[in-house]
């Protein structure tokens, strides 16, 4: 049995039971919670520039803190593990010894221990859609602006720099969603991006397994993306066969709007995240 404290005082109230059961579970028995966390546009801003993502300021120490006082901290990420782990500044943290990242949507981990990542081979797919992808760009007229991410095990084309990023993004969804099933991939819908990636994997298989192997009794999952709603399931999931669980929405934008209305907790972006995590911390103590 971990460490508890009586008062919640200081921590924001979650607006639905199963979010408040989940809270108190974390908080009477925080040796047995895992905190699982999205990384962009949860403990990174959004940026124009996906290569200029970083974490909040606020983020690494706020997680530091927190880490000793829980089961373990999880960062659940689209990026590839690698990426998150430098943009996050993730490694030789006092306090994140332990820390993982499961990156691509759980089909790589990298692991604090060991500061190495480990991964299934590539898809073959991948390298068939990335030579077709600018043909396709093409022919939809819709290089202006357009941005592809080459992320090794999948390739994301970004529209948030395009003239108009949605009407961009619209028009590219069909064209990419056919070129990434002629090679046998799955177009994963985000912020103002369309990854095309291997199936199989999603970010709620992900933390499903990741709180099994930790045998956890609670569950923080904090995400704003279409991306994170299946982690949201899983949540739902736990919570039904008996494992308590707290869902947190960073807001920001209305970009995407399907989070907020399932979460239990809406916090106003990283730095409300870091806040939340920074008062857990405190709270545990
Ligand atoms: O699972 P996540 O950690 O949330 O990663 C999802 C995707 O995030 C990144 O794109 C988003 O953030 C960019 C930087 O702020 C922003 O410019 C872009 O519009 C967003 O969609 C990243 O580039 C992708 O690879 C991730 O899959």
């Amino acid at each position: 049995m971990g460490s508890h404290t009586d008062s919640t005082d200081a921590l924001p109230n979650p607006f639905t039971p199963a979010g408040r059961a989940g809270l108190e579970a974390i908080l009477a028995e925080p040796a047995r919670a895992v905190i699982a966390l999205d990384f962009d546009g949860t403990l990174a801003p959004i940026v124009p520039d996906p290569e200029q993502a970083r974490a909040h300021p606020d983020a690494v120490g706020a997680l530091a803190a927190l880490a000793p006082k829980v089961a373990a901290v999880a960062v659940v990420t689209g990026r590839p593990a690698g990426v998150a782990v430098r943009y996050g500044g993730f490694a030789g943290v006092p306090g994140l010894e332990h820390l993982v990242v499961l990156g691509h949507y759980g089909a790589e981990r990298w692991d604090a221990v060991s500061g190495t990542v480990s991964a299934p081979a590539p898809d073959p797919g991948v390298a068939a859609v990335r030579a077709e992808l600018p043909g396709v760009l093409d022919g939809v007229g819709a290089w202006r602006g357009t941005w592809i991410e080459e992320k090794g095990r999948a390739v994301a084309v970004h529209t948030r720099r395009a003239t108009d990023p949605q009407a961009a993004f619209e028009a590219l969804r069909e064209p990419l969603t056919e070129l990434a099933a002629r090679h046998g991939l799955i177009v994963e819908p985000g912020r103002l991006v369309l990854e095309l990636r291997p199936p199989g994997m999603d970010k709620g298989v992900a933390l499903l397994d990741y709180v099994r192997e930790i045998d956890a009794a609670s569950v923080l999952y904090a995400g704003d993306d279409l991306g994170d709603l299946p982690a949201y399931a899983a949540v739902d999931k736990l919570r039904t066969d008996g494992t308590p669980g707290l869902l947190v929405c960073s807001s920001g934008s209305e970009e995407v709007e399907e989070l907020q209305k399932k979460a239990d907790l809406v916090v106003k972006g990283p730095a409300g995240v870091v806040g939340l995590l920074s008062e857990l911390a405190a709270q545990l103590s």
